[in-house]
């Protein structure tokens, strides 16, 4: 067995005929020249055959307040010009606890999709699909027809010349041995007739041995730890193993790049020490000096940001102390997070939304699940579920401050978050919430939501929309578009190392420092939508359709 065999997708897939990888196209994984499904025509938009170039005016209103308290709104314009490399890359994505109910069941669903897979289940055939995912299930208004006025809207992955799952090469970390068949039927996800079809390729790959501070995790979870580096506590030795391992994983498959994923145990908080963990210098001192504070998902956090790979965070705890976000800086490493957002949060960041945007007074969410999985088992232990009761509860803020009509200053609803570990559901986890509202004239309304979220099969896109969005915005730069003087090439910049914009995926999204955390849902996907379109040129999408009213 190979140490850590991967899917690769140059390698045969069903019928035996190789897939190309990387080809400059708009996401076709056969590496067709279809070339992009369209094209802008504006004198604001220039193609070459490696880039497009777009200048693109950013619209926006500044807001000042006079001495009455009167508000006196501005229209501004900011000039910007944004380079996008069009050359799809052959990209790999290595996930820490690769050997989990998620790391397995996206695993498999890739293979699946690349293969084109069918399989029998008690409901009649079932065939791969990446439905769940923003990227490949989703679609966005390009316009409206010239002739007949009606929107037209293509498939999202089309907007830019993204990277197609089917073409990634997947690896990883995981501190238990088991290989991914064995993990896939440890996680009870997939229908035993799916399995079967990619049993063969799944028993070929192995996690790489991982770091484990058992402190950081739940004492349930030590049974599973046989697959081990060195050492309980941080320590240089791991960060370079940690880098040593992404090195030869991007060498042994000739891959451009590599995006890192954490989708292990959540971890308890680790504390905020001034002098350990507060600056770059004195994190990378207190892995050198073994600081029993430093976190396995924060060690492998300094070791991707040395790597120049970017990190992404699926778990709530907070990797990114304030020395690894000025790392990353100061690297130009790019670090996202925290925590997918796969179910009841997900319909609570739309639900919040619509309820306080219709003037509807929230005045108290419950929401409490179980399941049964053993990531429900991690969370057993209270430290472990602290940190996801944290991620799961900020995620009305935003929305509750903005509306000072309903909301005084401090004022908002009251919420509780519950986690029980029920072994018998797997990870069929029951959501279940009650939102409790003030309407009109003294009345009531409350809404009561049961929601059976298989936990594995919601997250695993989230997975891949966070690889495919992280690797896309590697190939986005931008400058200040100055009128006038000529601009040098390589003034051109990355966006900042914290991406906001993959905050539609995440709980808890972690921005910018000083910068605000948007949680409604609806504004998380209209940033993400609206940064790829500037990108090509195109307007926001707007909802005005003005072309439907005046005449
Ligand atoms: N819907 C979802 O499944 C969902 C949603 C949001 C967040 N998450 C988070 O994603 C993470 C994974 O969820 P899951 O259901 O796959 O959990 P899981 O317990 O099935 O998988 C986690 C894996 O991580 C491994 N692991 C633990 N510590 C490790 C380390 N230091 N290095 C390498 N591997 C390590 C474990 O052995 C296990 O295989 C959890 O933190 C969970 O809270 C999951
Ligand atoms: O994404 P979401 O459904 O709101 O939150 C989920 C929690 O409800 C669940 O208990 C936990 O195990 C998952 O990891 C996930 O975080």
């Amino acid at each position: 067995m190979a140490p850590h065999a991967e899917i690769d997708s140059t390698s045969a897939n069903g019928d035996g005929h190789p897939i190309a990888n990387g080809a400059a196209t708009n996401g076709s994984s056969n590496g067709s020249s279809a070339g992009p499904l369209f094209t802008v025509s504006s004198p604001n938009v220039v193609y070459t055959d490696s880039e497009i170039h777009s200048k693109y005016t950013y619209r926006t209103t500044k807001v000042s307040r006079e001495p009455s308290g009167k508000y006196v709104a501005t229209p501004q314009e900011t000039l910007y010009d944004f380079k996008v490399d069009r050359k799809v890359p052959k990209l790999g994505a290595m996930l820490v606890g690769w050997g989990g109910n998620n790391g397995s069941t996206v695993t498999a669903g890739i293979i699946a999709n690349r293969r084109g897979l069918v399989w029998e289940t008690r409901e009649g055939p079932r065939a791969a699909n990446y439905y769940g995912s923003v990227i490949m299930g989703s679609t966005m208004k390009l316009g409206t027809d010239a002739k007949t006025a009606k929107d037209v809207n293509i498939p999202f992955h089309d907007v830019l010349p993204m990277v197609h799952p089917n073409d990634l090469v997947i690896g990883g970390w995981d501190i238990s041995k088991l290989d991914l068949a064995a993990s896939m039927d440890r996680a009870a996800v997939l229908e035993p007739t799916l399995k079967a079809m990619v049993r063969k390729e799944m028993a070929e790959m192995a996690p790489l041995p991982s770091i484990y501070y058992p402190d950081f995790i739940a004492a349930n979870q030590e049974d599973r730890a046989d697959n081990l580096i060195p050492g309980s506590k941080a320590s240089w030795a791991h960060v370079e193993q940690i880098r040593k391992d992404i090195r030869e994983f991007k060498e042994s498959h000739d891959l451009d790049k590599v995006v890192v994923q954490w989708t292990a145990n959540t971890e308890r908080y680790a504390d905020i020490l001034e002098g350990v963990n507060d600056t770059a210098e004195n994190l990378l001192k207190a892995i050198e000096e073994g600081h029993e504070e430093v976190s396995p998902s924060t060690v492998f956090a300094v070791a991707c940001i040395l790597e120049g790979a970017p990190f992404i965070n699926g778990s709530p705890q907070n990797t990114f102390v304030p020395g690894a976000i000025e790392l990353a800086e100061k690297h130009g490493s790019f670090i996202g997070g925290d925590d997918f957002k796969s179910g009841q949060t997900k319909m609570k960041s739309a639900l919040v939304d619509f309820l306080i945007s219709a003037g509807i007074k929230l005045t108290s969410i419950a929401s409490y699940n179980h399941l049964g999985n053993n990531d429900g088992k991690n969370l057993s232990s209270q430290k472990q579920f602290r940190s996801k009761e944290i991620s799961k509860s900020n995620v009305v803020d935003d929305m509750v401050e903005a509306n000072s009509v309903l909301y005084a200053p401090g004022e908002h609803p009251d919420h509780t978050v519950v986690i029980k570990y029920m072994p018998a559901v797997g990870d069929n986890k029951r959501a279940l919430d009650e939102y409790y509202a003030e309407i009109f004239l003294g009345g009531h309304q409350t809404i009561s939501i049961f929601n059976v979220c298989e936990d594995s099969l919601l997250a695993s896109p989230l997975i891949i929309d966070l690889v495919l969005v992280t690797e896309m915005m590697t190939r986005i730069k931008w400058r200040s578009q100055s009128t006038g003087e000529a601009k040098e090439e390589d003034d051109f910049k990355s966006f900042n190392s914290v991406l906001s914009i993959l905050s539609y995926m995440l709980k808890a999204p972690l921005t910018p420092t000083g910068t605000p955390v948007i949680n409604a849902l609806a504004k998380q996907r209209g940033a993400l939508t609206n940064i790829f379109r500037a990108c090509v040129g195109l307007e926001p999408e707007s909802d005005m359709t003005l072309e439907h009213k005046l005449f």
